[in-house]
């Protein structure tokens, strides 16, 4: 039987650097992850294309998603909807892939009542003044919004204790070091449990 994939999910407040730091492990030739691409009802910034960073919806379409059971989780965040897509996580984790969630810590709570064998890892600033300062000068967003976020980001990061490990995004070079290197443990870990084992006691 096909073996399933692992969930990886990366959680972390507004501006930590989640995209950054997801774009530059998944630029990287040795990366065998798939990206689940998240739903939002929020507005496309500049450069953003549909199907690509988000699949963006209007609260119409993401509320009949919500209603046909088509996310694997989903929350509000700072006023609009983001959501998981579950067909293409469970297809994708069957096909033997690992899968990998970017998404904020109420949507990761609920994945992992769905998913508690996922990793789960919490991306976390130097500093607030350093994220604050990354919010600002990514310069998308109005100064209400990076405000709420900010308000946001201290709750969230009240929450990293649900979370398997916790990275530094000090350096991104370093914090998608650290998060490849937490993914490759945990595929030893659950290799020596499942097979090498289980293989070894009925050899001898
Ligand atoms: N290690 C780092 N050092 C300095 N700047 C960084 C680092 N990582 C990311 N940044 C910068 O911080 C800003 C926010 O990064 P990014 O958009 O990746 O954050 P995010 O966590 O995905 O945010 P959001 O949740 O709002 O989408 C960007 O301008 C990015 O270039
Ligand atoms: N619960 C979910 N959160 C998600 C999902 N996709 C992205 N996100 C998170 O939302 C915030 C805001 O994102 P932004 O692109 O507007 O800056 C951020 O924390 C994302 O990680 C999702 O599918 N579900």
């Amino acid at each position: 039987m096909q073996e399933k994939g692992l969930l990886i999910v990366l959680s972390g407040p507004s501006g930590v650097g989640k995209g950054t730091v997801r774009k530059e492990i998944f630029s990287q030739a040795d990366t065998a992850f798939e990206y689940s691409i998240s739903v939002t009802t929020r507005k496309p910034r500049e450069g953003e294309v549909d199907g690509v960073d988000y699949f963006f919806r209007t609260h119409e379409e993401f509320e009949a998603l919500i209603r046909n059971g088509k996310l694997l989780e989903y929350a509000q965040f700072v006023g609009n909807y983001y959501g998981t897509p579950v067909d293409y996580v469970r297809q994708t984790l069957d096909e033997g892939k690992d899968v990998f969630l970017e998404i904020e810590v109420k949507g990761a709570r609920q994945v992992r009542e769905k998913f508690p064998e996922g990793l789960f890892i919490f991306l976390m600033p130097p500093s607030l003044s350093e994220l604050k300062n990354r919010i600002v000068t990514r310069g998308t967003e109005t100064e209400d919004i990076i405000h709420n976020r900010m308000l946001t980001a201290r709750e969230e990061i009240e929450m990293m204790e649900l979370y398997d490990y916790v990275v530094v995004n000090d350096q991104v070079d370093l914090a998608c070091e650290r998060i490849k290197s937490i993914v490759v443990a945990e595929h030893c870990r659950r290799e020596r449990v499942e097979h090498v084992y289980k293989k070894l006691l009925e050899v001898e």
